[in-house]
């Protein structure tokens, strides 16, 4: 059994952050663990407040999975602070697990901010570097390039630069796009486009969350990195076909185990 470990914040309505992460960490036949950096209260609307975990306890907790566990896959996501940054950095650089996917979450899809725009630098500084795979979404890519995105060669440009910035892949998500859904790979080498059709619904709660993990899940599983990217794209999309309307602002992604792995209305990519 491949073992995955998510750092990221807690969505306590399920929909994002860690609770997405495990559920698509199990849909993919991996053991899924947790090291909580934030706890947020949040639903489908808003976020009411968030609590972040000391430095401490993050370092902890990491450490009581590394020293019993061998991990071949890390997804990290919601890192809100300069000092959350850097602990869980620091574990990084001591521990080296394989395969680290970094979804540098910026905002939630309400709008509201999961990440203190003082921390932009020590993102592009400490937390870059340490990625095998950086899943920037168009906005969050603009804030860490540095310019604006409103074409595919926008898109292109944009993953050169942050490339640049020392991870290994980055690729620029279009789910803030108009149009189909694209997202570009850049391997420091060649652009890979992942292309589907744009699914017309509110229901995009955890989409970030659910690609970067089913990404992380498929290089555990052996995947090369643009076989791993392309699966994951047809998971998200599929997660995205089946959203639920649950709450009452967008509504998240859905796990379903079946329908992954026995191909039932899998989406194709484009
Ligand atoms: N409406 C949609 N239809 C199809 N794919 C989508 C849609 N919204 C997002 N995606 C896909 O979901 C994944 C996550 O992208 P995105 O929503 O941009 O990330 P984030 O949650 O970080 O904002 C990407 O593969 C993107 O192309
Ligand atoms: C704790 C937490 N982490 C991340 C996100 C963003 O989720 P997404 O970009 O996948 O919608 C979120 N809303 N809450």
């Amino acid at each position: 059994m491949k073992k995955v470990l998510s750092i990221a914040g807690s969505d306590c309505s399920g929909g994002a952050g860690i609770q997405a992460d495990l559920k698509t960490f199990s849909a993919h036949g991996v053991f899924g663990m947790s090291v909580i950096v934030s706890i947020v209260a949040e639903n489908t609307s808003r976020v009411i407040d968030i609590q972040d975990v000391t430095p401490d306890m993050i370092q902890k907790q990491i450490d009581a999975v590394f020293e019993d566990i061998e991990v071949d896959a890390v997804k990290i996501g919601m890192l809100s602070t300069p000092y959350c940054m850097k602990a869980v950095a620091e574990k990084l650089r001591q521990y080296k697990p394989k395969n680290i996917v970094i979804d540098p979450v910026m905002y939630a899809k309400n709008g509201c901010p999961l990440m203190n725009p003082n921390a932009v630098d020590t993102l592009i500084k400490v937390v870059i570097p340490c990625a095998d795979i950086l899943t920037p979404n168009i906005p969050e890519a603009e804030k860490i390039s540095g310019m604006t995105i409103s074409s595919m060669e926008d898109m292109e440009a944009a993953a050169k630069r942050i490339y640049e910035m020392g991870c290994r892949n980055v690729i620029v998500k279009g789910g803030h796009a108009i149009g189909n859904a694209v997202d570009v790979l850049y391997d420091g080498r060649q652009f890979y486009h992942y292309e589907t059709y744009r699914i017309n619904t509110k229901n995009t709660h955890g989409t970030g969350c659910t690609f970067s993990s089913a990404i992380t899940s498929n290089l555990a599983l052996g995947l090369p990195v643009p076989q791993a990217v392309e699966q994951a794209k047809q998971y998200v999309t599929t997660a995205i076909e089946h959203a639920l309307s649950i709450g009452k602002g967008n509504g998240p992604t859905h796990h379903f185990y079946d329908l992954y792995r026995n191909g039932l209305q899998k989406s194709e990519v484009l």
